[in-house]
């Protein structure tokens, strides 16, 4: 067998690795720090609470700092790995490192969860901080600006799902397909709104994103397409059995649209139940937790937010909360999903963390829908595979572990498998003929995406 390539890097000027580190960091840690200041600022009375807060921003501060004189990666400490056990997966992936990384030089992805898992520690070190997500306004704010694909979705769900009801459980196989399609195509360029990305989007940003016209020009974006595949797993198990996982991205629009699919395929009767599973911790800025949920039906209450549509919009959320109250929809969180590991170490290898309980959990379900960017990069392990390995090959173990897994994702980094031969090559050439320095950089731009299927076996 060949060796696997390697990791990408954050010293490579070819790669989004590159500019992340050097600019995308920088200003989402300043964004975080304007956050706590503007939080602290708002406080009366609670002198405790100002006095960590002040902590909490010197270490903002330091991270900083450290961006700028390019530090060492420093393992966490005994004390942090006390308070915070699975920060341990940091310290032992970091040991398996030759050279001791830099914020500028080491393994992108291991760097970048490290960033994120440090900026949480210093805050889960105050005591009167543990519950504060420093992302949530930011996600709440996104999700506000989308009122218009936000209409649009639950008009069209409304309309569908009467339809449904009419139809009394007797959909044909054909109009069930083309409705899973849509509601796949709906899911993933939810994935388009992205807040790590879209950090100074203008609403008209955000609602070129977003709705039927946007997906409509993005279709022949999908540049490996397995979604066939996917829907004969789907038919080969009996409807009252299956179930659906989604491992959820991004809170907001994109959570929306999971929330979409979720409605279709229980109104439908095409499953019996919906897991989403969730961070365990604010994460790559816009990530949904558990709590996000009920933030998610506080806002769509929202009248002053969203004054139009009302019917629409209560519908949709009255759906929803129905089957979260029957059980038929669950939210579920682990610690996995935060800690060093690729989705290699989904395995029941990992009994500290959290993967080999998943990894059980997985192997009755009908469809593992894996959302978004970071969470690809994740089960390609990131690596500089050529763009032509098949999509299982850069799963490397986890296409032999019974789980049937199905990625949708907008492409936002420089990993990316399962492209036919050539095709590589025409869209750097393409992207250079379009004014871009670095032609490699198409694949990071976020306009094209990928629906790729590994079967597990
Ligand atoms: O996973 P998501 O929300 O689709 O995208 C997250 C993202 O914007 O931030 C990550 C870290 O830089 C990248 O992998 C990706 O570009
Ligand atoms: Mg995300
Ligand atoms: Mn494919």
């Amino acid at each position: 067998m060949s060796a696997v390539p390697g990791v990408y890097q954050l010293s490579d000027p070819k790669s989004f690795a590159f500019a992340t580190a050097r600019k995308r960091w920088p200003t989402i840690i300043t964004q975080a720090k304007d956050t706590v200041e503007a939080y602290i600022n708002a406080q009366s009375g609670n002198d405790k609470l100002v006095e960590q807060g002040k902590v909490i921003i010197d270490g903002i501060d330091n991270i900083l700092l450290e961006f700028n004189n390019n530090g060492i990666i420093r393992k966490f400490t005994e004390e942090e790995i006390k308070l915070i056990p699975s920060l341990e997966s940091y310290n032992i992936e970091l040991d398996t490192l030759e050279k001791t990384p830099t914020w500028l030089n080491g393994p992108w992805l291991l760097i970048e969860g490290y960033l994120y898992r440090l900026l949480d520690v210093i805050i889960k070190r105050q005591s009167e901080w543990t519950k504060y997500d420093i992302f949530e306004i930011l996600k709440r704010d996104a999700f506000k600006s989308s009122a218009f694909g936000i209409y649009e979705l639950a008009i069209r769900y409304k309309t569908l799902s009467e339809e449904l009801k009419n139809l009394n459980g007797k959909l044909d196989n054909e109009k069930a397909k083309l409705l899973f399609e849509e509601f796949v195509d709906i899911s993933l360029w939810g994935n388009a709104t992205d807040l790590s990305l879209l950090a100074n989007a203008t609403l008209e940003d955000i609602q070129s994103r977003q709705g039927k016209e946007a997906r409509a020009k993005s279709s022949k974006n999908i540049i490996d397409n397995d979604l066939p595949e996917a829907w004969e797993r789907f038919l080969s198990v009996p409807a009252e059995e299956r179930r659906i996982d989604f491992v959820l991205d991004n809170a907001g629009f994109e959570f929306y649209t999971d929330l979409a699919f979720t409605l279709f395929l229980l109104d439908a009767k095409l499953v019996k139940n919906v897991t989403f599973h969730c961070k365990t911790r604010p994460w790559m800025v816009s990530d949904t937790m558990i709590k996000d949920y009920k933030l998610f039906i506080e806002d769509m209450n929202n009248k002053e937010w969203f004054p139009d549509h009302r019917e629409d919009l209560d519908y949709f959320v009255n759906s929803i909360e129905k089957y979260h109250q029957n059980g038929q929809f669950k939210l579920a969180d682990s610690e996995f999903w935060t800690c060093a590991y690729d989705y290699t170490k989904l395995s029941p290898a990992d009994d500290k963390f959290g993967g080999a309980e998943l990894y059980k959990y997985f192997q009755d379900s009908t469809l593992v829908i894996v959302k978004g960017d970071l969470n690809y990069r994740k089960l390609t392990s990131d690596r500089e595979w050529p763009k032509t390995t098949s999509f299982k090959t850069a799963l490397e173990s986890l296409a032999h572990s019974n789980i049937h897994i199905l990625a949708l994702r907008t492409c936002k980094a420089d990993v990316c498998v399962g492209l036919p031969e050539g095709l590589e090559e025409e869209l750097i050439e393409n992207w250079k003929k379009l004014g871009n320095e670095v032609g490699e950089l198409w694949c990071s731009s976020g306009k094209w995406a990928v629906i790729s299927y590994s079967s597990g076996n």
